[in-house]
């Protein structure tokens, strides 16, 4: 890699101990979410828009990180030659292999599986579920209430996103009524199960088995990761043993696969159990995130959100609940979510390995063209991050500014979703539920950071800071978003 600059350091970046638990150590490790918290700075001290990395443990590895959007577009669009290095997956793999761990013909046959079930009629489920799981809300849980005060968004934003999934995923009928009683033969309710499994699978990979009955932790995790598993079975049982008639989501490709003549076609019982650990991570962790990180700057930037609230108002013509025919309207709040997702990437670094000897090509701080020697086995870490908050793609990329994305953006430099033939299949389940949510919310309800007695006189910066401050997990965690929602009508 002649020389070209980078960490040099003992642990290899993307790991669990030197991403989740240690601080920066010169020399041993880059510190607990470090491609967040530098963002595009390592580029700045490295004078390029790619940076290098040399570690030695769990084994000698090379690394190229970039921000650079050509590079980025080259890898993502080369499947052969920069496949996923599936070893680093097994962190999402616990319940079985699935689409998101998986390449080659594997992968295909679980994508040739899945992607059906994200059809147009499965859009249009997304969008109502959303509406009545919203209006359910503010009838069943918000009730009369002019002030809603939360000291944490994500507890309103997480059971909005499972509630959807479960829905229009997996049929699963569940409400904010019975959202707490754990039924008969479990011992945590099926939020609590996926939600221990969600943020601390971590664990699984550092811990060994043997050790998690030591702590009560331990033992919790432990507990909900059977939970987890039996509530998928259940849910497996009760589907087979329905009338799958009219139903098109999610969990009938995965079911109905199973179906097929061709036994090297269908599912084992761990594939089965594998992806569908897949779809429910997938598709409520990165959206609760991205909803809750939404709201804080919208409360954050005030003038910003009267924009969006004026443009929802004229094109909402009963002024409280859009329909999914005014989607493509709805211009402003799919504005919004793209530039938060620009700010705070669910998915901060997508992993990569070089399947052959080849080379890149990126730029200096000057715009020159360089081309970078990628030997075979060299990991490479499309850093979004970094490419979202580069300033040669994006003026002023630490201001919230959804009006970036109202005209043309530099599509290559915004990579939430991957791109290629791995981008997320889930993109436009996201769009469609997340456009209903934050227009219904916004239509009725103010968001404003609440005040707490022991920050009174800190200045915005300090707010924003400790408002948007973020952790590592299986994707980018808002830490603490203390929010009220004040009704308008
Ligand atoms: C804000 C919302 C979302 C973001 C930012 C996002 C981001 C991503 C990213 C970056 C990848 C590629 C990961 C990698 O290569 O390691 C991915 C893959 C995937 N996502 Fe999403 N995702 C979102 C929502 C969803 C939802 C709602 C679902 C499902 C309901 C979903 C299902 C998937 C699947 C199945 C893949 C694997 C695709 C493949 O490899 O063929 N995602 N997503």
């Amino acid at each position: 890699i002649q020389d070209l600059p980078g960490y040099r350091i003992l642990l290899w970046q993307g790991g669990a101990l030197a991403n989740f638990l240690l601080p920066p150590v010169s020399g041993i490790s880059p510190g607990v979410n470090h491609i967040f918290r530098n963002k595009y700075k390592m580029y700045e001290d490295w004078g390029r828009d790619v940076f290098s990395s040399v570690c030695v443990w769990p084994q000698v590895q090379i690394g190229l990180t970039l921000a650079n959007a050509a590079a980025v577009k080259e890898v993502t669009s080369s499947r052969a030659r920069f496949p996923k290095p599936t070893h680093d997956y097994r962190v999402l793999s616990f319940f079985g292999r699935n689409i998101v761990g998986s390449e080659g013909e594997e992968w295909k046959r679980y994508r040739k599986i899945a992607a059906p079930a994200f059809s147009e009629r499965n859009n249009r489920m997304v969008w109502e579920t959303s509406v009545k799981v919203v209006e359910d809300m503010f009838n069943l849980v918000w009730r009369d209430q002019d002030t809603i005060s939360v000291d944490h968004c994500v507890d309103v934003t997480l059971p909005i996103a499972l509630f959807i999934i479960g829905v229009a995923g997996f049929g699963r009928k569940v409400s904010w009524e019975d959202d707490e009683a754990i039924p008969s033969g479990h011992l945590l309710t099926f939020k609590n199960a996926l939600h221990v499994v969600t943020t601390q699978v971590v664990l699984k990979l550092i811990v060994p088995d043997r050790l998690f009955g030591m702590t009560e932790h331990l033992r919790n995790v432990r507990l909900a990761f059977d939970e987890l598993r039996q509530y998928m079975k259940e849910m497996i049982d009760e589907r087979q043993n329905s009338d799958k008639g009219l139903k098109h989501d999610l969990f009938n490709s995965l079911l109905d696969a199973n179906d097929v003549d061709d036994l090297s076609q269908r599912l084992t019982d761990d594939e089965l159990l594998g992806n569908i650990f897949i779809f429910l991570v997938a598709g409520h962790e990165t959206t609760s995130h991205t909803l809750c990180f939404a709201f804080a700057l919208l409360a954050l930037y005030p003038e910003e959100q009267d924009k969006l609230h004026h443009h929802i108002m004229g094109v909402l013509s009963d002024k409280t609940v859009p329909t999914y025919d005014q989607m493509p309207q709805l211009t402003h709040s799919m504005a919004v979510f793209n530039e938060t997702l620009r700010m705070f990437p669910p998915v901060p670094t997508i992993p990569k390995i070089s399947a052959e000897d080849t080379t890149l090509v990126t730029e200096n701080s000057n715009g020159e063209r360089q081309t970078i020697p990628v030997p075979k086995g060299t990991k490479i870490i499309i850093n979004t991050v970094g490419l979202h908050y580069n300033q040669k793609y994006w003026h002023d990329p630490s201001t919230f500014k959804p009006s970036r994305f109202l005209g043309d953006w530099p599509r290559d430099a915004f990579q939430p979703y991957s791109s290629g033939a791995r981008a997320c299949l889930g993109r436009r389940f996201f769009e469609t539920e997340g456009i209903a949510i934050l227009t219904m919310l916004v239509a009725r309800y103010k968001i404003e950071v609440k005040e707490e007695p022991q920050f009174v006189g800190e200045t915005f910066e300090e707010r924003k800071a400790r408002i948007l401050t973020t952790r590592p997990g299986l994707t980018l965690t808002p830490v603490r978003v203390p929010l009220v929602f004040k009704r308008r009508v």
